[in-house]
C-alpha cells in the first residue's frame, strides 16, 4: 500500500545562536539578525555600520532568543507526526564548530522536557506520550552511529571485553530500494522516554571518552541517532499489519574543515584529516541540485547510509547553525551559501509498505542468518568461541 508521492523541496531552517563569551569579550560586532525570534529572513552586514545588509530567505529563521522548546514545535513536531503516519525522516544538524549544533540536537540530556533538552530527548517523550495514549501496540528501536574517519562506531554496543566486536557493515535494504541498512549494529527495544536517556547519556559518554582518548574533537565525528517506531494495525478484513516510521537525527561534524568549494581546507588538510563524509556530502548536494547524473553517493559512508534522505523518498530537513558575530563571518556565509544551495533538493516522500506480521518474521529470519554468518566468520577468525551456557558438560575442562 504505497501513498502517492510528490516530489517536494526539503526544508531548510537556519538557528543563529547568541554571542558566546569569547565573541562578547573579543568585542566582536553582531553581523547576522534576524527579523525577531523567529521568521523567514536573516540578514547579513559585513560591517555592523553599513547601511546595506544581503537578506536570505529560509524555510524558517530563529534568532538568539529562539529556545529548545520554540524549535522542537516549529520544526520537529511535524516531523514526528509524519513518522507516526510511515514515512522515514530525516533532521541534519550542519555548521561550523561551537555554533549549537549538539545543543540542538541534544542539549541537556538529564531530563526530556527541561529548558535545555534538545531535539533528541523531546522527541522521545512527545513520542512515548502519543503512542501511550494511542490504543494499539508497539515498538520503539533506537540505535546510534557514529562515524569518524570512515570508520562506523556503535555507541550503543556492550563494552564488555570478552565478547567480540562486530565489524559494521553497511547493506542494501532488500525492501527499500536505495536504502542502506547497518549490519551488526544494536537496535536496542526501549520501553520508555527515560530508558532511552539512560542509553543515550552511555552513548554520548562514549563518544566523548574515545575523543578524548585520541586526542580528537568530537567536531570531527558524526552521529547518527535513528528512531524506528512498529505500529499495529488491523485492517477490517482482520488481518495484522505493522506501520513503520523512521526518524534519523545527525549531529554533523563541524563544517569548518570543508571550504564553500567543497575542498579540504586549512587545519583538517595539514593534518591529512579528509572528512571524507562531509566532504561527499557536499558534493552529493551539488550533484543533486545541478540535476546531475551521477549522484556519488557511495563515496562517503555518511551518503551511503542516509542516501534516502537526498533526492530520496524520505522527509529530510536541515537545519543550520550559525554564530552572530564578525569574527564568525566567513564561515557563517559558508553554512549559509551551503543551506541555500540544499534547499533547491527535492525529494519524493514515500510512506513505508505497511508490514504483515509473516514479512516481519521473514525479515528477522534473514538478519539472523546475517548474524550466524557473522558469527562463524569470527570464530573461524579468531578459533572456536563458545559461550559458557553453550558449552555441553562433557566438553567442559576442569
Ligand atoms: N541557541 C543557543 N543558546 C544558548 N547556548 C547555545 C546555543 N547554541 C549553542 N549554545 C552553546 O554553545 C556551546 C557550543 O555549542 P555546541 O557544542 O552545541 O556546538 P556544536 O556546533 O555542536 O560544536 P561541535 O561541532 O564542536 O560539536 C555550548 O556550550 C552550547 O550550550
Amino acid at each position: 500500500m504505497s501513498s502517492e508521492s510528490k516530489e517536494t523541496n526539503i526544508n531548510v531552517v537556519v538557528r543563529v545562536r547568541p554571542r558566546n563569551q569569547k565573541e562578547i569579550r573579543e568585542n566582536s560586532p553582531i553581523v547576522i539578525s534576524t527579523s525577531g525570534v523567529k521568521g523567514k529572513d536573516l540578514h547579513v552586514k559585513a560591517n555592523p555600520s553599513d547601511p546595506q545588509s544581503k537578506t536570505y530567505s529560509f524555510d524558517k529563521v530563529f534568532g538568539p532568543d529562539a529556545d529548545q522548546q520554540m524549535v522542537y514545535d516549529e520544526v520537529v513536531a511535524p516531523i514526528l507526526e509524519e513518522v507516526l503516519m510511515g514515512y522515514n525522516c530525516t533532521i541534519f544538524a550542519y555548521g561550523q564548530t561551537g555554533t549549537g549544533k549538539t545543543h540542538t540536537m541534544e542539549g541537556d540530556l538529564t531530563s526530556c522536557a527541561g529548558k535545555d533538552a534538545g531535539i533528541i530527548p523531546r522527541t522521545l517523550y512527545r513520542l512515548f506520550d502519543k503512542l501511550e495514549k494511542e490504543d494499539s501496540e508497539y515498538s520503539v528501536r533506537v540505535s546510534f552511529l557514529e562515524i569518524y574517519n570512515e570508520e562506523l562506531r556503535d555507541l550503543l554496543s556492550p563494552d564488555d571485553p570478552t565478547v567480540p566486536s562486530v565489524k559494521l557493515k553497511i547493506f542494501e535494504d532488500m525492501n527499500r530500494r536505495g536504502s542502506n541498512e547497518v549490519q551488526g549494529m544494536e537496535k536496542i527495544l526501549v520501553n520508555s522516554a527515560q530508558d532511552v536517556i539512560t542509553i543515550l547519556q552511555k552513548g554520548s559518554n562514549k563518544r566523548q571518552t574515545a575523543a578524548t582518548k585520541m586526542n580528537e574533537a568530537s567536531s570531527r565525528s558524526h552521529c547518527i541517532f535513528t528512531i524506528t517506531v512498529h505500529i499495529k494495525e488491523t485492517t477490517s478484513d482482520g488481518e495484522d499489519l505493522l506501520k513503520v516510521g523512521k526518524l534519523n537525527l545527525v549531529d554533523l561534524a563541524g563544517s569548518e574543515n570543508v571550504g564553500r568549494s567543497g575542498a579540504e581546507k586549512g587545519r583538517a588538510k595539514e593534518a591529512g584529516m579528509i572528512n571524507q563524509s562531509l566532504l561527499t556530502l557536499g558534493r552529493v548536494i551539488n550533484a543533486l541540485v545541478e540535476k546531475g547524473l551521477h549522484i556519488p553517493y557511495r563515496e562517503s559512508k555518511l551518503t551511503r547510509l542516509l542516501q534516502d534522505s537526498l533526492g530520496g523518498k524520505t522527509k529530510t530537513c536541515i537545519v543550520a547553525a550559525v554564530s552572530p558575530a564578525k569574527c564568525n563571518l566567513e564561515e557563517s556565509l559558508s553554512t549559509l551559501d551551503y543551506a541555500h544551495r540544499a534547499k533547491n533538493i527535492r525529494n519524493k516522500p514515500e510512506v513505508n509498505q505497511r508490514m504483515t506480521k509473516k514479512a516481519l518474521i521473514r525479515e528477522y529470519e534473514t538478519q539472523i542468518e546475517r548474524l550466524k554468518m557473522d558469527l562463524q566468520a569470527t570464530r573461524d577468525k579468531n578459533g572456536v568461541y563458545l559461550a559458557a551456557e553453550v558449552v555441553p558438560t562433557e566438553l567442559k575442562i576442569t
